[in-house]
């Protein structure tokens, strides 16, 4: 018998992502994650499949975005053998940043990395929960690219693909877009 893992991933996903109609402003459905972190079995899997995209040792550094993406991105880091760096949003780190802007479902936003996060030529992937409209990530990206670091990829939990944030990084170039489950 074959077992389609990556199916039975999406399956789990979708069973433990929460839909919350109209927050945080109406007509938005957004993804609660919480149930799907708090199901330990799921939290690992989810983990562990971002991991195996790669494989342990591919990438020198994960780079997480507040807030979710701390979440998913520390795990990972840790599991794959690899550094984390955070991707705050504006004000929150400390030392000397570079900042990019963007716009998002529901607003637009700035987020900021220590301008000496990344060797020049470190592998770094990025790690979030969503894709939405993939301005996050794309911001995410373009610091990256700018601290003069690689991005190997960008992998998320879900994919809003009505929002078309995958178009949005394809435009980039060399960027790889994962999902573990995609939705729309
Ligand atoms: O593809 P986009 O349209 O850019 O949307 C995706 C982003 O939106 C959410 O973050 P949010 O800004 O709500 O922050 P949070 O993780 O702190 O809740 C999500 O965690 C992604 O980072
Ligand atoms: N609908 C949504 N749910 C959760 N996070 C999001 N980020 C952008 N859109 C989102």
């Amino acid at each position: 018998m074959t077992v389609d893992r990556a199916a039975d991933l999406g399956a789990l996903i979708a069973a433990r992502v929460r839909d919350v109609p109209d927050y945080p402003q109406p007509g938005v459905v957004f993804k609660d994650i919480t149930p799907l972190l708090a199901d330990a079995g799921a939290f690992g899997q989810v983990v562990g499949a971002v991991v195996a995209q790669y494989g342990a040792g591919a990438v020198d550094k994960v780079a997480g975005i507040e807030a979710r993406g701390f979440i998913l991105g520390a795990p990972v880091a840790d599991r794959a053998g690899a550094g984390f760096v955070p991707v705050r949003k504006a004000g929150k780190l400390p030392s000397q940043v570079i900042a990019a802007s963007y716009d998002l479902e529901y607003g637009s936003a700035t987020i900021e990395v220590h301008a000496d996060a990344f060797t020049p030529g470190e592998r770094v992937l990025i790690v979030d929960d969503v894709l939405a409209t993939g301005g996050t990530a794309r911001a995410a990206v373009e610091l990256v690219r700018r601290a003069g670091a690689t991005v190997v990829g960008v992998s998320v939990l879900l994919e809003l693909a009505f929002l078309h944030g995958r178009e949005r990084l394809d435009a980039l170039g060399g960027v790889e877009t994962r999902a573990l489950l995609t939705v729309g």
